[in-house]
């Protein structure tokens, strides 16, 4: 029975943190082992990935602890390079335990397709002549991916648009198909090719872009949790988490820097399983200008008992068969960590870590401001910067922490004087 509530999993090391996670899910622990740097994606498997091969990126990938989803113990793979994220995430996951961790909703795996038709002579009567030909076009895109047909997905529906555009007015035909556990964009931008010679018959006019849209409206998923109000500092700071979240609602500034906070915590994850996270980000954005004007993906509201509620709505276009998840060596490890089988699975703890960093974040803003914790975290980074070699690492950081002089030039003046100290006198 697998438990993410790892207490103090902070203050053990690497080692130690996987022998607890391998434990916790059941893994044996030399599966975890492709985790070191260098064992997983080998030059060679990189080389088949991307175009000129120079080398690989490390990024470091921490785990996500106290996560419960859907009633379900979830350890999160995190891959990150910004301090306090993974410590941020875990910590309202913490607290939002205490009254059952997230719950979630999705409305499906589709995607959609989209096919541009210019130079329509009649826009109005070549819509109705594409809705007219709308079985036969679905019937038609399912020829293009049969493995995906019988895993149960497949093309579902057909939408036309008259467009006007500077250039006049543009029938855009959107496809929507059903890419069940594929994040899907390669499956439907084939059938939007096959589509396109016959919807341009139809149309009358000229095929130009054939490609799917990243406006992922159609897999959205939404998360909600009730973090408990002692655990967050007491009910002046629920309050005050109420009113930056109506900031947020309300100010596309605020709503921005909100909004890179929740995908602190959805990108983390999203990388970590190798998937598309410029696809994803896309999505969010997208979403969070969906009524016009940019604003916040979250909410927090008080409820009745005072504790804070949370809800979020994302789409996430995620998938674990295809892309790198499958091809590269650490996302495998990362699924296998999480314990997930389907895409609407991954995307349900995404969208948690969303809304856990997100709450994080508002939290320590409404509270005592980002940089205790952040500043805390990154101390480390800085002192490792100085040039601190690892044994040297804690104690910098805890020098310049103490001093609250979280800065490289003193960081140095720090590690100098310890190597003074250490450093033995000549003869
Ligand atoms: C950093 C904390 C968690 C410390 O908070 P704390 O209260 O000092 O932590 P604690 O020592 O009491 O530990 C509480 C729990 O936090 C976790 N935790 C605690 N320390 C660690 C650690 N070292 N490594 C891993 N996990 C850690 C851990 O889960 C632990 O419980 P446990 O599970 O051990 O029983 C808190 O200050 C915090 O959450 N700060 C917020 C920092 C943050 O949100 N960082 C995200 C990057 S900044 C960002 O998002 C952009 C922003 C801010 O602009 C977004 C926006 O504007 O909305
Ligand atoms: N704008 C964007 O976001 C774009 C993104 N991309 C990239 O495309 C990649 C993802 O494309 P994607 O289509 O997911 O990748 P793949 O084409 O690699 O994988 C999807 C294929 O896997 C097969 N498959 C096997 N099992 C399943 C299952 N259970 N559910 C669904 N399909 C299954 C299907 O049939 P079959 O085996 O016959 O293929 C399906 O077509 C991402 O890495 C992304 O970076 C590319 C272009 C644009």
């Amino acid at each position: 029975m697998v438990t993410s509530r790892l207490t103090g999993l902070h203050n053990s090391d690497v080692s130690g943190r996987r022998a607890r996670v391998a434990e916790s899910t059941g893994l044996p622990p030399d599966q975890l082992a492709v985790l070191d740097p260098g064992a997983g994606l080998s030059l060679e498997q990189a080389d088949h990935m991307i175009e000129n091969v120079l080398g690989v990126l490390g990024v470091p990938l921490g785990v996500g602890t106290n996560f419960v989803v859907d009633g379900v113990d979830r350890l999160v793979p995190m891959a990150t390079e910004e301090p306090s994220v993974v410590a941020a995430a875990s910590n309202a996951a913490r607290m939002a335990r205490e009254h059952g961790g997230f719950t979630t909703s999705n409305s499906g795996s589709v995607m959609i397709a989209q096919i541009q038709l210019v130079d329509v002579p009649d826009p109005g009567a070549a819509a109705f002549r594409l809705r007219e030909a709308a079985a036969e076009i679905l019937a038609l895109a399912d020829e293009q991916d049969p493995v995906l047909v019988s895993f149960g997905g497949g093309a579902r529906d057909l939408r036309v648009r008259e467009l006007p555009t500077r250039t006049g007015v543009q029938v855009i035909v959107h496809l929507h198909v059903d890419v069940r556990d594929a994040m899907g964009a390669n499956a439907v931008n084939t059938m939007a090719e096959a589509l396109a010679p016959r919807l341009a018959e139809i149309a009358g006019g000229r095929a130009i872009l054939r490609i799917l849209s990243n406006k992922a409206d159609q897999r959205l998923v939404r998360a909600r949790a009730t973090f408990d109000r002692d655990l967050l500092g007491g009910a002046e700071v629920v309050r005050d988490i109420v009113h930056a979240s109506a900031f947020a609602e309300a100010d596309p500034y605020r709503a921005a820097t909100h909004n890179k906070g929740i995908l602190n915590g959805i990108t983390a994850v999203v990388l970590a399983t190798g998937n598309d996270t410029r696809a994803v980000e896309a999505g969010c954005h997208s979403h969070a200008a969906r009524d016009g004007a940019y604003r916040a993906l979250s909410r927090f509201e008080q409820t009745p008992s005072g504790h804070l509620a949370g809800t979020l709505e994302v789409p996430l276009a995620v998938g674990l068969v295809g892309g790198a998840t499958r091809a590269h060596p650490v996302a495998r490890a990362a699924v296998r960590i999480l314990g997930i089988d389907t895409a609407i699975e991954l995307g349900a703890v995404i969208a948690s870590v969303g809304l856990a960093q997100n709450l994080a974040a508002c939290r320590a803003l409404a509270a005592e401001g980002i940089q205790r914790g952040h500043m805390t975290l990154h101390a480390r980074t800085i002192a490792a910067s100085a040039g601190a070699a690892p044994h040297e690492v804690a104690h910098v950081a805890s020098r310049i922490v103490a001093e609250r002089r979280i800065r490289a030039e003193y960081a140095a003046e720090v590690l100098a004087e310890l190597r003074a100290s250490t450093t033995p006198a000549v003869p």
